[in-house]
């Protein structure tokens, strides 16, 4: 497969945000993402004419989020599927791209399901490139409606957990617009705390070590007039113990059928800590995050990342250039632990809030009647 990417700037309106679309240029069609590497400096788009630089993209995470995941896996396929590639080979290289997250290789298989479905039913390349996309796209928009039924039914749990109360609310990662076909996940119900005059704080955690807090989740808040502040994650505990933290609110990278729940490395010690405090932990996700095929978080493959993340840092203060271009703050060759997510079990979390509902002590619903529920595609 031809190699081939391209930087182009857009313009600094916020409403002009973009985070992913499939653009048909006269050369073909490509896939256009928002360079999330990049932000907040610079909002700069990065075009995917192929399946090894998406899968590029998703490895340096100039996309990234576990929703957009799964759509931007959904729409390499049908990128391959339009360019005349290698769909199965294609299809293998995007979904061993990122390991923890479910919905990539949901993505990627529901997309290519629809692809070998038309193919077997006799639909030429064209056709069959086109159900393709027709899957992805049918993948991006689920994704939006998704994101707006978790809203609301988050902000009905934290009136039901917390009446009549404006909120302080922890927050970990980045899980909005960036993350989704809509508003996110976990930032969607603060974003809509917001809108209703409820919001008295979103405490944003900055996430070493690549600091999707402090750059994106601060920007997602910032653009949108919500009153924030951004914390070192290990500031966490005080801001609790100072009694200053109504809820947690996360997203989830994969939800094992014991109801234990991967996400960005330092959800597990924020749930310790809720649990201490007596603060609900709520996790937000898709019913696409849930994998009732693990039965247990503990065999959640997590993502181990360069110990150059850890070693280095790209803001200023370090003392020398690094081999990964930001400034070493580590002794030379100093051993690393990296894991990208860890596992929070499920006694740990107050509630899980998906499309479908909410699974907690206070609705008594579980996963598996969740999963039923939901009209999620089934695919093997
Ligand atoms: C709705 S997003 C939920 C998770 O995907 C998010 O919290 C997260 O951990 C993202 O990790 P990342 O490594 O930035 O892809």
């Amino acid at each position: 497969m031809a190699d081939q990417d391209a930087q182009t700037p857009v313009g600094s309106e916020p409403s002009a945000l973009s985070v992913l679309r499939w653009d048909e240029l006269p050369e073909g069609p490509v896939l256009v993402l928002l360079d999330q590497t990049r932000l907040p400096a610079e909002e700069v788009e990065l075009v995917c004419t192929d399946v090894p630089a998406l899968v590029r993209a998703i490895r340096t995470l100039a996309v990234r989020g576990a929703p957009l995941l799964g759509i931007a896996g959904g729409y390499g396929v049908a990128l391959a599927a339009a360019r005349g590639y290698d769909v199965a080979e294609a299809a293998g290289l995007l979904e061993g791209a990122r390991p923890t997250a479910v919905n990539l290789g949901y993505g990627v298989r529901r997309v290519a399901t629809a692809y070998w479905a038309a193919a077997e039913k006799g639909a030429g390349g064209t056709e069959a490139a086109a159900a393709a996309l027709a899957e992805a796209r049918a993948l991006h928009r689920e994704d939006a409606r998704a994101s707006e039924r978790m809203a609301e039914h988050g902000t009905a749990l934290l009136e039901e957990l917390l009446p009549g109360q404006g909120y302080q609310l922890l927050t970990h990662c980045n899980t909005g617009a960036l993350v989704s076909g809509g508003e996110g996940t976990a930032f969607a119900v603060a974003l809509r705390v917001h809108r209703q005059g409820r919001l008295r704080r979103l405490w944003v955690d900055e996430t070493r070590p690549l600091l999707q807090g402090a750059r994106l989740t601060a920007y997602e808040a910032a653009r949108n007039g919500m009153a924030y502040s951004l914390l070192t994650d290990s500031a966490a505990g005080s801001l609790f113990a100072a009694g200053e933290v109504d809820a947690v609110l996360i997203g989830a990278d994969r939800i094992a059928a014991d109801g234990s729940v991967a996400n960005k490395v330092g959800s597990y010690p924020l749930a310790v800590l809720a649990k201490y405090h007596h603060v609900p932990f709520i996790v937000v996700a898709p019913t696409t995050t849930v994998d009732m095929g693990t039965a247990e978080g503990t065999s959640i493959i997590v993502e181990q990342r360069s110990g150059q993340e850890v070693t280095e840092v790209t803001s200023p203060g370090g003392v020398s250039e690094g081999a990964g271009g930001g400034k070493v703050v580590a002794p030379l060759g100093a051993p690393v632990y990296n894991p990208a997510f860890d596992v929070t079990p499920s006694e740990l979390i107050t509630a899980i809030v998906t499309e479908e509902g909410v699974i907690s002590p206070v609705t008594g619903v579980g996963l598996a009647e969740l999963c039923a529920r939901s009209s999620q595609v089934t695919i093997s």
